[in-house]
C-alpha cells in the first residue's frame, strides 16, 4: 500500500451535538495550511492556542483551541492540526469547509474512513493489530471488550505474536544453517533440541490462541434468537435477561420494526438477543402480515449462533413445538427453555439431552435465569481465566490456526527418521508468514484496504 502524503481533513468527533468538536488535518507539512488559517498566530507544537476561527471574509465561525503536532511526533506521524471548537454539527461543518478551502491549493482533501489510522500504520506509529484495536476500542459494546481492545492497542497482543515470530525465525535460522552442512544433518535435531524448541513454540502459540479466542468472543459476541409459539414468554425472558444486568442495554443500529433486538452482556460477553414474532403453523387461519412476521423469524433463526426455543412448561410438549424444532438449522446449538415453571411445579434446572439442553425457568419469577446465563456462557466457550485478554479478530484466529497447522507439519517432519530438514524449514517459514500477517509485517495490500475501509470517518 503506497503512502499518500497529500493533506487530509475530517471531523474527528462523533456526529451530532457535543460539548466540544474536533476538526483534524494531517499531511506531510501543514505549514501552508496553518499560515492560511492563522496568519497572525504562531502555533507552538503540542501547545493549545486559544484563538478565533475565522472564515475567508474574516467573520468569526467559532472561538476555540488550535493544537499543532509537528511531524513525526503525532498520531499519524505527519504534521497534524486539530481545531477544537464547540461541538455543534453546523459549526463543525463550517470549520471543516473553512479548512478544506484554506488548504485546497495545497491539495487538501476530505479524509477517507480510517485514513488517519492507516497513515499511523504506514508510518510505523502502530502495527496492524494495534490499528485494528483502535477501531475495536471505538466499537466496543461492553467494558470487558473495551479493556481487552486497550490491551491490544497498547501492543500487548502484538508483542506476544512478535515473540512467536522471533522464536520461529531463530529455529528456522538454525535449521537453514544446518542445511548448508549436510554431513551434520543427522545429529542436528538431537544437538539443538530442535524438537523441544518446536514443542515450546507450539505450546506458546496454543496459549496465545486461547487468549485471543476468548477475546474474539468479547468482540463479536453471540447472536441469540428467541423462538417459540405466541405467549410462551419470549419478551418476558428478554426482559429478565436484560433487567438483571445493570449498565447493559444498548440499542442496535439497523433494528427492524418487526423484531426487537437488544445487546445485553454476561460477564462482559455481548449477546445480541433477538426477540421474534411468535410462530404459529402457517395454515388457512393466518393472515399475510403474520405470515411475513413468521418468515422473518425464520430468517433470524438462520443467522443465529444459539437458538433459544421457548416452550410452556405448564402446557407441556406439543406437536406444534416439534414442528418448530424440526425446522431448526442443523449444527446450531439449541436450548429448549421450559418457561413458567411457577405454574407447572418444575424446579429450576439444566438437563442435557440428545436433542438439546433443556432449561427449566420462570421469566416472571426470575427463577433459573442464572442457569440459563451459565448455559449461554458454556455454549459460547467462555472460560474465566482471570488473564488479560487480547481483543482479537477472526482474521487473527485464522492466522494463528494456520500457523499452528504449519508447525504441526514441521513437527511431523522432525519426528521422521530420515528427517527432511528442508521441508521442516519451509513449514517454519510458512508459519512465520502467517504470524507476521497479524501485525502487518507481511500482509497483502487488498487486505489492508478492507481493514481500513471499515473504520469510521475521521479516525
Ligand atoms: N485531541 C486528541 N485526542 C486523542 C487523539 C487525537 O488524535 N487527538 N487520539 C487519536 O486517536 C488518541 C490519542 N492518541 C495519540 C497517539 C499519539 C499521539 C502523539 O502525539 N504521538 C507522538 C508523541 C508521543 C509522546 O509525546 O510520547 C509520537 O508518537 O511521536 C497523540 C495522540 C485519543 N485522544
Ligand atoms: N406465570 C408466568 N407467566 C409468564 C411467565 N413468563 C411470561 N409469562 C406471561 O405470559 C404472557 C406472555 O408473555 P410474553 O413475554 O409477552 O410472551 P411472548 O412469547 O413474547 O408472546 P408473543 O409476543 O405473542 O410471541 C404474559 O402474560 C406474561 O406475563 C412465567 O414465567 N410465569
Ligand atoms: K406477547
Amino acid at each position: 500500500m503506497k503512502l499518500d502524503t497529500s493533506p487530509i481533513a475530517a471531523i474527528a468527533t462523533a456526529p451530532g451535538r457535543g460539548g466540544i468538536g474536533v476538526v483534524r488535518a494531517s499531511g506531510k507539512s501543514l505549514t501552508p495550511l496553518i499560515a492560511a488559517l492563522f496568519p497572525d498566530a504562531r502555533l507552538a507544537p503540542r501547545h493549545a492556542t486559544y484563538l478565533p476561527f475565522t472564515s475567508q471574509d474574516g467573520s468569526i465561525i467559532d472561538q476555540g483551541l488550535a493544537l499543532y503536532f509537528k511531524a513525526p511526533h503525532s498520531y499519524t506521524g505527519e504534521d497534524v492540526l486539530e481545531l477544537q471548537g464547540h461541538g455543534g454539527p453546523v459549526v463543525l461543518q463550517m470549520l471543516l469547509a473553512r479548512v478544506l478551502e484554506a488548504g485546497r491549493e495545497h491539495g487538501l482533501r476530505l479524509a477517507e474512513p480510517g485514513e488517519f489510522t492507516r497513515r499511523a500504520y504506514l508510518n510505523d506509529k502502530l502495527d496492524l493489530a494495534q490499528a485494528e484495536a483502535v477501531a475495536d476500542l471505538i466499537d466496543a459494546s461492553t467494558e470487558a471488550a473495551a479493556k481487552s481492545a486497550s490491551q491490544s492497542l497498547s501492543g500487548a497482543f502484538s508483542q506476544v505474536v512478535h515473540r512467536l515470530v522471533e522464536q520461529t525465525i531463530n529455529l528456522r535460522m538454525l535449521v537453514e544453517a544446518t542445511l548448508d552442512f549436510p554431513e551434520e544433518e543427522i545429529d542436528f535435531l538431537e544437538k539443538s533440541n530442535a524438537r523441544g524448541q518446536l514443542a515450546g513454540i507450539i505450546a506458546s502459540l496454543e496459549h496465545v490462541f486461547r487468549q485471543a479466542a476468548q477475546g474474539a468472543l468479547l468482540r463479536a459476541g453471540l447472536n441469540v434468537v428467541l423462538v417459540g409459539q405466541p405467549n410462551v414468554g419470549k419478551s418476558s425472558l428478554l426482559n429478565a435477561l436484560a433487567g438483571a444486568e445493570v449498565a447493559i442495554v444498548t440499542p442496535i443500529a439497523g433494528t427492524t420494526r418487526d423484531k426487537v433486538s437488544e445487546t445485553i452482556q454476561i460477564e462482559g460477553i455481548p449477546l445480541n438477543i433477538i426477540d421474534t414474532a411468535g410462530i404459529r403453523a402457517i395454515d388457512a387461519g393466518i393472515d399475510v402480515v403474520e405470515r411475513i412476521g413468521i418468515e422473518r423469524t425464520w430468517g433470524e433463526v438462520g443467522k443465529a449462533d444459539v437458538i433459544l426455543h421457548l416452550l410452556d412448561a405448564a402446557l407441556g410438549p406439543s406437536a406444534a413445538d416439534e414442528t418448530i424444532a424440526a425446522a431448526f438449522p442443523k449444527g446450531v446449538p439449541v436450548v429448549r427453555i421450559w418457561n413458567k415453571i411457577d405454574l407447572s411445579g418444575h424446579r429450576a434446572a439444566v438437563e442435557g439431552a440428545a436433542d438439546a439442553t433443556h432449561v427449566y425457568l420462570s421469566a416472571n419469577e426470575q427463577l433459573g435465569i442464572d442457569l440459563l446465563r451459565a448455559e449461554l456462557l458454556r455454549i459460547a466457550g467462555w472460560q474465566q481465566t482471570g488473564e488479560s485478554l487480547y481483543l482479537a479478530r477472526e482474521r487473527h484466529l485464522i492466522a494463528l490456526r494456520a500457523a499452528r497447522g504449519h508447525l504441526d507439519v514441521a513437527a511431523q517432519h522432525a519426528a521422521q527418521d530420515d528427517q527432511s530438514l528442508d521441508l521442516f524449514a519451509e513449514e517454519l517459514r510458512l508459519a512465520q508468514d502467517q504470524l507476521s500477517s497479524i501485525t502487518g509485517e507481511f500482509t497483502p495490500d487488498d487486505l489492508l484496504g478492507v481493514i481500513f475501509s471499515r473504520f469510521c470517518i475521521g479516525k
